[in-house]
């Protein structure tokens, strides 16, 4: 049975798999989508926007190019606007591309980045361990994903909480792990994880658990749904039944 449900999921074959050249395009894909219902995604292959948000300087930009290109910039430029770069993966039998939005984290460029937050599957929440006010930002930037993103339940949304920076020396840590898990937990169980882009530390399993959360949401929204489409054709063969019964 092949059920049509609008979602934020894109199952797209690979061979047809493009750069779209604007926000237009993306938004616009991610309107429809097919789910097979019951049946695995495999030779099938997903295409998930994810956004990295977080304030100027806590590794945004590094972060992507150490994920995709495995390179790490000492001296990376602030980003103006957004920049995204496509990346290909395998989890388990399913194959995914992720597109990576890394976004401009400084306050002046809030205009050029929010109009990009829309169609977003995945949201990545980054702030440096050495730069306690990144940290105290990450509030700020959730709220902005949720208004911008104009997504209807923020506690159902993937969002991945990253702690960049973690090469550095300890005496230059100010965010502890424990104070940014305690956030976490506040903000609804948050997952967690710490990373070095400058090192290569737990950058791909960042990516990794961050789709690994969009797919469990996602196969709880799949699995409401299929709940809610049950019902409603269980109350229509109620209804039939008693109109037949008031005719004869
Ligand atoms: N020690 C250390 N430095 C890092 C790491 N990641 C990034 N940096 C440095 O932090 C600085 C800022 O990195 P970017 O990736 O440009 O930061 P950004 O968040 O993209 O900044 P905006 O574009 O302004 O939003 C650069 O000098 C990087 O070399 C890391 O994991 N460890």
């Amino acid at each position: 049975m092949v059920r049509f449900v609008t979602s934020s999921r894109r199952r797209i074959h690979s061979s047809t798999l493009a750069l779209p050249s604007s926000e237009f395009a993306l938004t616009h894909c991610s309107s429809i989508s097919v789910s097979m219902a019951g049946k695995s995604p495999h030779n099938k292959n997903c295409l998930l926007k994810v956004i990295i948000l977080g304030d100027g300087g806590v590794g945004k930009s590094c972060l992507m190019n150490r994920f995709v290109n495995n390179h790490f910039d000492d001296h990376s430029f602030h980003t103006i606007g957004v920049e995204f770069l496509n990346k290909e993966m395998r989890i388990k039998n399913d194959t995914y591309t992720l597109q990576i939005w890394d976004t401009a984290g400084q306050e002046r460029f809030k205009s050029l980045r929010t109009p990009f937050y829309r169609g977003s599957d995945i949201c990545m929440l980054t702030f440096a361990v050495d730069d306690e006010s990144s940290f105290q930002s990450l509030t700020m930037w959730k709220n902005e994903f949720i208004y911008y993103s104009d997504i209807k339940d923020g506690s159902a949304f993937p969002f991945v909480v990253v702690a960049n920076k973690v090469d550095i020396p300890v005496d230059k840590r100010k965010v502890t792990e424990e104070e940014a898990r305690n956030w976490c937990k506040e903000c609804g169980d948050l997952p967690y994880i710490e990373t070095s882009a400058k090192d290569a530390i737990n950058v791909d399993l960042a990516f990794d658990m961050a789709v690994d959360v969009w797919s469990r949401l996602e196969a709880e929204m799949d699995r409401q749904n299929l709940a809610h489409d049950t019902i409603k054709i269980r109350q229509g063969q109620n209804l039939r039944k008693d109109t037949c019964c008031g005719l004869f």
